[in-house]
């Protein structure tokens, strides 16, 4: 029980709410004993009547680990834990606590993102930490788009495969301002020369992606020293250099406070006997425990509700803001009701629509893209925020466009959704990215 109720992996910010609830039913002396034994970052939140309140003592990041499959992602997630927890700025998570799925033991992979919470001097930390293998890109944009930094992990011993590429250009797409890369694996590269030209060839593919290729930190170093506590230059140091990185690179997002409030829903949970949370990262504006508001997407009605509980990394919030990753409990509204891509927020600030008008750009082969045209009537699946949905594609010039062509196109699309003018998307079509956009107009 200790562990769950100061837990800092969480599938979902959701399970908070349950912990939370579970916990409420401790006797206090327990209460008290589970807070004794809290690492000073949670020793410092208060406890108010049994649950813990999040503290916004040091300014919220959103980051994460994105780059190729089997690269070292959710190792150096685990590793990042393993240092901080020394220091008390996190709790340690084994790999095993991260990808805690039978499948994903199974297989030995990520199938699902997990949140991790941690702190250094400088900032508050939720990490997300994104499958590489190409079946679950789904996944990893839904969680890239809650980051506000990342980090991009590519094995030494590989270099940049195609995953290491398609993240990047993602990253971008949904709007990671700056990365950080850790060159993992350097343990089992026998040829510094090797670690070199990985080196220069990620500066290069961050240029080519417009992240600063040359001001970039690139950090060489192994998840598994650290977490194996071996060779501690490559291991446990290069953690710290890295999160040194992080704190110094990753600039500190200015968040929307006054703009009406948004989430984007990543998951929905029942808690049993209290209801239904909905999940996501705040994209912009405040909410505050016992706020109306308004659930649009899929469909043209909006559900009205209100917020009765908010919480953050298992610690309860009567007030939420932009940049927060949060779990919201939400009044009479049923699990089934909602899904990934609702957008909750102040009521009448957003509408679904169907018909917009957009500029596309269509990637090439070589891009990981299309090798043939896209055509009128094409039906992709369009991504933005935390929402997929099918699309039917029309060009505005011609019936063609070419792999490497910007167009301007008419995206109908099969339900209404939450879309806004200058917002961004991907077209993605079976495991491919084929092209980036942006919503010039909403037509209807
Ligand atoms: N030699 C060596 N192996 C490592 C290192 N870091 C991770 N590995 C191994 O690489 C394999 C993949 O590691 P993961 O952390 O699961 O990789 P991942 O990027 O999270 O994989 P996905 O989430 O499935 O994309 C595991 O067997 C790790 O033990 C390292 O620094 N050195
Ligand atoms: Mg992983």
């Amino acid at each position: 029980m200790l562990g769950r109720a100061v837990g800092v992996v969480l599938r979902g910010v959701a399970s908070s709410i349950a912990s939370a609830s579970s916990s409420s039913s401790l006797p206090s002396v327990s209460c008290a004993i589970r807070k004794s034994a809290m690492p000073s970052s949670v020793a410092r939140t208060q406890v108010r009547g049994m649950a813990e309140v999040f503290s916004r003592a040091k300014p919220h990041c959103n980051i994460g680990t994105i780059g190729h499959v089997d690269h070292g992602k959710t190792s150096l997630t685990a590793a990042i834990t393993k240092v901080l927890a020394e220091t008390g700025q996190a709790k340690y998570k084994a790999y095993g606590d991260i990808d805690n799925a039978p499948e994903e033991k199974a297989r030995g992979i990520t199938i699902a993102t997990a949140h991790v919470e941690y702190e250094t001097a400088k900032r508050h930390y939720g990490h997300v930490d994104c499958p590489g293998h190409a079946d679950y890109i789904k996944n990893m944009i839904t969680g890239a788009a809650q980051m506000d930094g990342a980090i991009l992990v590519v094995a030494g011993t590989d270099g940049q495969m195609p995953q290491t590429r398609e993240h990047l250009l993602l990253a971008k797409q949904v709007g990671v301002k700056a990365l950080v890369v850790y060159i993992n694996k350097a343990d089992a590269v026998a040829e510094k020369d090797q670690l070199e030209l990985v080196e220069m060839e990620m500066r290069e593919i961050l240029n080519e992606y417009k992240f600063d290729g040359d001001n970039t930190p690139i950090i060489i170093g192994s998840a598994l020293c650290a977490l194996e506590d071996r060779e501690p230059e490559l291991g446990r140091q290069s953690i710290l250099k890295l999160l040194d990185a992080v704190d110094n690179f990753i600039p500190q997002p200015s968040r929307d406070l006054d703009k009406p409030f948004l989430m984007s829903i990543e998951d929905v949970f029942s808690i049993g006997g209290r209801g239904t949370v909905a999940t996501g990262r705040v994209e912009r504006g405040i909410v505050n425990k016992g706020d109306e508001v308004e659930i649009v997407g899929f469909g043209t009605t909006p559900i009205k509700t209100t917020v009765t509980g908010l919480e953050m990394f298992h610690k309860q919030l009567e007030r939420g803001e932009a940049g927060d990753n949060l779990g919201a409990l939400l009044r009479g509204v049923k699990r089934e009701d909602l899904r990934r891509g609702h957008m909750i927020c102040a009521p009448g600030t957003l509408k679904a629509y169907s018909k917009v008008e957009a500029e596309l750009y269509i990637l090439t082969a070589k891009e990981g893209g299309r090798h043939t045209h896209v055509a009128n009537g094409y039906r992709p699946q369009m991504f933005f925020r935390t929402c997929d949905v099918t699309c039917v594609v029309t060009l505005k010039n011609g019936d063609m466009a070419m792999p490497g062509d910007n167009a301007t196109i008419l995206l109908d699309i099969v339900s209404p959704v939450a879309i806004e003018q200058g917002l961004r998307f991907t077209l993605r079509e079976g495991h491919k990215t084929i092209g980036t956009g942006v919503v010039s107009k909403i037509i209807s």
